[in-house]
């Protein structure tokens, strides 16, 4: 069966600088051949820092920007091959939700002429009936009909992001983007709005691309999660599988980070010193290798390919066979656990070489119970 979605070796480099002749001089490799798919009725998680080409992914898969190489295939047919028209019926079918929705919704358009005007836009609904159309949005979203007639500054950011789904729901689509759709919300809310989403997505079988920073929002929406560093993805699992068990150094990480209700279940920490390599000059072999506990000589030369297991578990790591496994990381004492200790003292020259190297692996004490 074809996926919705096909994203196949996607490539985007902004120009940073030119000379001046006008000629590029520097590229910011915002996107650099960024593969995944997107089942219907399915989400993917995209996660990563700040900056590691999240949002270029997203503008690309909407085709809001055009590829520097590589293909979107939306139910099977290539984006980059649509006409106006076309690209105008896909766009339908493929809809965005922001951070931030106060500066998505027009702030002089009432909730009732903002969800009318998609409808008009794509001649869905005839005018007479799109007052019904809106109510019945209103209240697929859980906000009671007779809001129709506010303004969005009337609501709270809760409510207006779900104003936005709403909007986006207008147009019956089969997938939406949700860029960082919970970031900007008090985390009282936020579940509200997860729950929301999920509940939409078992009524109406929709499609999520989930973009975010932080992997402990994904974990309660994700079916499948890619992680993103510096324009590329180094890991993408089944989200059970990538939970339980990351493979990449980074995905460790950034797992290590998310904190977990009984602290004597807590993970050891480990914590990535030092700032994001630019993505105007990323660094050579694996793009993760100035920050990695476990870098060897080989993973500053050769850039490690993103080989899947038979489960379809891949990650983009020289070592991920060797490193131990993630329960080890686990310190069994509120020190290094045996295993990560061999490995650091092995590998980056003892734990005082691997901070000289810029990385410090820092193991939190579990507390006492
Ligand atoms: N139009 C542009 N021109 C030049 N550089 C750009 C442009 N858009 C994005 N970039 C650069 O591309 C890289 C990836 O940006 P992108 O916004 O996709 O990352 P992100 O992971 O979504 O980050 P954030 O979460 O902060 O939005 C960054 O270095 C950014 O500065």
């Amino acid at each position: 069966m074809t996926a919705l979605l096909e994203v196949d070796g996607l490539v985007k480099h902004f120009v940073a600088a030119r000379s001046v002749f006008g000629r590029p001089t520097a590229y910011v490799k915002a996107v650099d051949g960024v593969s995944f798919t997107v089942e219907a009725g399915k989400t993917l998680a995209l996660v990563g820092e700040s900056g590691c080409g999240k949002s270029t992914v997203s503008r690309l898969v909407l085709r809001l920007i055009e590829p520097d190489a590589g293909s979107v295939r939306f139910e099977g047919r290539d984006l980059g091959t649509l006409s106006a028209n076309e690209l105008r019926a896909f766009r339908r079918h493929a809809q965005i939700i922001f951070q931030d929705p106060y500066a998505s919704l027009n702030p002089r358009m009432t909730v009732s002429q903002i969800l009318s005007e998609p409808l008009a836009l794509h001649d869905l609904v005839p005018a007479p009936r799109r007052r019904e159309r809106v109510e019945q949005l209103l209240r697929l979203v859980g906000l009671e009909p007779r809001f129709a007639r506010r303004y969005p500054h009337e609501f709270s950011g809760g409510q207006r992001q779900r104003i936005a789904i709403a909007r986006a729901l207008a147009v019956e689509p089969k997938l939406i983007i949700c860029d960082e759709p919970v970031s900007a919300l008090d985390v009282s809310i936020r579940s509200q709005i997860l729950n929301l989403l999920r509940d939409l997505q078992n009524r109406l079988g929709l499609a999520y691309i989930f973009v975010s920073h932080d992997l402990a929002v994904v974990k309660h929406i994700a079916d499948r999660v890619a992680v993103m560093n510096l324009g590329g993805i180094v890991e993408t699992a089944d989200a059970a599988a990538l939970f339980a068990a990351p493979r990449h150094p980074y995905s460790r990480a950034l797992l290590s980070a998310i904190p977990v209700p009984k602290p004597q279940a807590r993970r050891g920490r480990i914590v990535l010193e030092g700032e994001m390599p630019s993505a105007l000059n990323p660094p050579s072999g694996c793009r993760f290798h100035t920050r990695c506990p476990y870098v060897i000589e080989r993973c500053r030369t050769e850039i490690p390919p993103l080989l899947a297991d038979g489960a379809g578990h891949a990650a983009a790591c020289h070592r991920t066979a060797e490193l131990p496994s993630p329960g080890a990381i686990v310190p069994a004492d509120g020190g290094f656990s045996p295993v990560l200790e061999k490995l650091v003292a092995a590998f980056s020259g003892g734990t005082e070489g691997a901070r000289r190297g810029g990385v410090d692996i820092s193991v939190t004490r579990p507390s006492a119970v």
